[in-house]
């Protein structure tokens, strides 16, 4: 069983390889483990064809000691999900990828997830999942979310397919992890995204939104005051579809996370009431639920700039902004009977129609990359779970 372990040297603030040399690998040793081969990333989305080519003439169900953040499990999850094997794994059955994951990123979103942060922090809080393996501990399966950009059909292109663990987003969370990739050499922490936040945060998105069922149910709403998922308020009873329309300001579905930074919890329930197989979890903002809000003005999105900002400042207190609602006067509070601010679905995917004429709409981000929906296209999101042994885990 082969077992190897990858870094991406630049990713956070580029101490991977000391890390490694330091603490994971004389661990590692010292555990009695030994690792096959430590394989280097050199370049942007080499780190999947790295593994790909490694394990190629190796059998058996393999383990990879993970020094990245999320974007590089990303790139690993992705290629080997739409590459075939040649050499001899070819005849093996489907390939089992275990992960010990070491937080080298940015974010870490699913390590801080599977190891929320403590105070104080637990003692070498980085090297948890590399015991669980050294400890023969137990893996979950990953979750992953499939999206599948189509161009319109009179272009008759072939789809693209997108296979994130962590996150798959539109509108601001889209555009803010655009924008922040520009502003990585500046601001190597994650106060990048913070600046590329403050540069769109007026702007809303139009376009038409579906959610769809999961194998059991259709799509179920979070409602703050049973502290339940419930039926989907637009939900029909002839119809396993919900459709709901724009605009819209904030969207991100996630698998696998609560959080996509330590404390930037926006899927807190992911948490508190474990998902089911094949679902995932979606937060939305949309400006027209707001008592004050009627039409789509510049005045009025520069007055919704502060429900946006308000309701991510509560999803870093603790996944606070799930019971924010707003008040008579459109301000946004934890009192009264007002509509809630934050939608959050639990589905087993989603469509984006975006409106042909709002080009940022057509922007979406899975797991920090970014992919443009073709104009006159869509992108359809749904959410797998493995069953068996083959699909990718984590050692907890
Ligand atoms: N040798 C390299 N030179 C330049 N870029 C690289 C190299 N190796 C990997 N990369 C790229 O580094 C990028 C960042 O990696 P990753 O997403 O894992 O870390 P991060 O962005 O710092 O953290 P997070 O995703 O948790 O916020 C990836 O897009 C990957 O393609």
């Amino acid at each position: 069983m082969p077992i190897v372990a990858l870094y991406n040297p630049v990713c956070g603030d580029g101490t991977a390889k000391q890390v490694f040399e330091d603490t994971v690998l004389p661990l590692l040793e010292k555990g009695g483990i030994s690792v096959s081969k430590v394989l280097v990333t050199e370049r942007v989305e080499h780190a999947g064809q790295l593994l790909h080519d490694h394990l190629e003439n190796l059998e058996g169900e393999a383990t990879v000691i993970l020094g990245s953040g999320d974007g590089t499990l990303h790139e690993i999850i992705n290629y080997l999900s739409t590459t075939e094997f040649k050499g001899s794994r070819a005849k093996a059955p489907p390939l089992s990828l275990r992960f010990a994951l070491v937080p080298c990123g940015t974010a870490n979103a699913l390590y801080a997830s599977l190891y929320p942060p403590t105070d104080p922090p637990v003692p070498e809080y980085n090297l948890q999942s590399v015991k669980a393996f050294i400890n023969n501990s137990q893996t979950i399966p990953l979750t992953i979310s499939i999206t599948t950009i189509s161009s319109a059909p009179s272009e008759r292109k072939k789809p693209q397919a997108l296979v994130s663990a962590v996150v798959t987003s539109l509108a601001l969370h889209a555009s803010i992890l655009h924008d922040s990739e520009v502003l990585r050499a500046e601001y190597p922490g994650l106060e990048r995204y913070k600046v590329a936040a403050s540069k769109n945060d007026t702007r809303w998105y139009h376009g038409h939104l579906k959610l769809l069922p999961t194998s059991s149910s259709s799509a179920q709403q979070y409602n703050p005051v049973t502290k339940q998922f419930e039926e989907h308020d637009d939900s029909y009873e002839d119809s396993p579809v919900v459709d709901l329309y724009g605009p819209f300001a904030y969207f991100v579905s996630t698998v696998n996370v609560d959080r996509l930074e330590p404390a930037f919890r926006i899927t807190p329930l992911a948490r508190e009431h474990p998902t089911e197989k094949g679902s995932m979890d979606v937060v939305i903002v949309r400006p027209f639920r707001a008592p004050n809000i009627t039409m789509d003005t510049e005045e009025l999105r520069k007055s919704f700039k502060d429900v946006v900002w308000g309701a991510l400042g509560a999803a870093y207190q603790n996944g606070g902004h799930v019971n924010l609602r707003y008040q008579k006067d459109g301000t946004v509070g934890l009192d009264g009977d007002g509509k809630f601010v934050v939608e959050y679905v639990r589905c087993g995917g989603w469509e984006w129609v975006p409106d042909d004429v709002d080009e940022r709409a057509h922007l979406l981000c899975s797991d920090g990359a970014i992919a443009e929906i073709p104009k006159g296209g869509r992108a359809v999101s749904t959410a797998a779970t493995p069953t068996g042994n083959a699909g990718f885990k984590v050692f907890v």
